[in-house]
């Protein structure tokens, strides 16, 4: 981990740092190559300019539950925070209550990067929209600088190719399964991370012993199936390969779950915290007609995923 401590605060209200600062402001849901340009911006201010670094990242989940739009996130607060540790100075997490989303974009500027961040920097990307009716842009906080003595840096989108990076690219990628299209965007594997807990205990007498990992209820995951990937125990990295889904074969409980079996690991892991990155799509989950069927798919999926791991020995470190 890096240097800084940085700290968590919920809700704007809450922070209280009487510092001048740089500031990154938006969702930043996944944290990708396009958030990463921004975020160094605001580290390289802090570094030279002796200012604190703040990402001020919108939740959008209570304008969701408001609109009756469930959705779901590329990333959970806790794993921002866990990408933003040791970067950064503070990660502000700011709720889109129905009161934020009423605040003028003037009043933005004046309460919030002003007089509540003392903001010398602000960083924003060309697009950046804030406030009631999305009516603040960066016209706005350009014309603002002088009067409330901050300078705006507006970082051009970062592309893949033709297309610019989102968010939303990253979902679409997820949803057809692309993983190596959603890590290239990401700039970083996509994970998901949850304690390991008691299956069914059939993997163990059919063969292959599995961990099982409920997934946060909110985190979008790629389409049921098998994928290969990694999964850090103990601090240690193994090669994986794991079904992502409800096993239809042996229970029609609907229940999400990520189970792999790790190659070369033989420790107990119930309880234990882990780490899970979903890198290449396999096949669709499938309902078997008998356990049997089942066993021999899976003893063919795992023979499969020993011989990628043995050919691309370290892969993707
Ligand atoms: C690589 C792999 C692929 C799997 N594929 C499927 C599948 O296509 N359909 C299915 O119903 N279950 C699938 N499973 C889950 C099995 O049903 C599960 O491992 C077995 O029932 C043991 O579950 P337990 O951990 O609850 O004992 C897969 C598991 C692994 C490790
Ligand atoms: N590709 C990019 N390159 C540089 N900056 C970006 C890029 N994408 C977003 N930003 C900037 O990062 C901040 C946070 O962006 P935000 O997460 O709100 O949008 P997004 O990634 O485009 O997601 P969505 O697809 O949900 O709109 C904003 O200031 C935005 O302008």
């Amino acid at each position: 981990m890096e240097g800084i401590d940085m700290q968590y605060i919920r809700g704007i209200e809450s922070y209280s740092c009487g510092e001048r600062s740089a500031v990154t402001l938006g969702k930043f849901d996944g944290l990708h190559r396009g958030h990463q340009k921004l975020v160094e911006r605001v580290r390289e201010y802090a570094k030279t300019e002796g200012v604190r670094s703040i990402v001020c990242a919108f939740d959008m989940l209570p304008l969701r539950e408001r609109m009756h739009m469930p959705g779901k996130v590329l990333m959970t607060k806790e794993e921002r925070a866990d990408h933003l540790e040791g970067k950064v100075d503070f990660l502000v997490d700011c709720p889109f209550t129905e009161k934020f989303s009423e605040m003028e974009a003037e009043d933005f500027i004046r309460d919030i990067l002003a007089d509540t961040f003392h903001a010398s920097y602000v960083v924003v990307g060309t697009d950046f929209h804030f406030g009631h009716g999305k009516k603040g842009d960066v016209r706005m906080l350009e014309k603002y600088q002088e009067e409330y003595g901050y300078h705006l840096e507006v970082i051009e989108k970062e592309r893949y190719g033709e297309r610019v990076i989102s968010s939303s690219y990253i979902r679409e990628a997820l949803k057809e399964g692309d993983m190596s299209l959603a890590e290239t965007l990401l700039g970083y594997p996509y994970s998901v991370t949850g304690i390991v807990e008691h299956g069914k205990q059939l993997g163990r007498t059919l063969g292959f012993p599995t961990i099982n990992v409920a997934p946060p209820q909110e985190k979008l995951l790629p389409p049921n199936g098998v994928y290969l990937g990694q999964i850090c125990m103990d601090g240690i990295w193994y090669n994986a390969i794991g079904n992502v889904g409800v096993k239809p074969t042996v229970t029609d409980s609907g229940r999400m779950l990520v189970e792999s079996y790790l190659i070369g690991y033989s420790g107990d892991a119930y309880g234990k915290e882990t780490k899970i990155r979903i890198r290449h799509f396999c096949r669709p989950e499938k309902k078997f007609a008998d356990v049997q069927d089942m066993k021999n798919q899976v003893n063919a999926d795992i023979a499969h995923a020993e011989a990628f791991f043995a050919e691309k020995a370290g892969y993707p470190e």
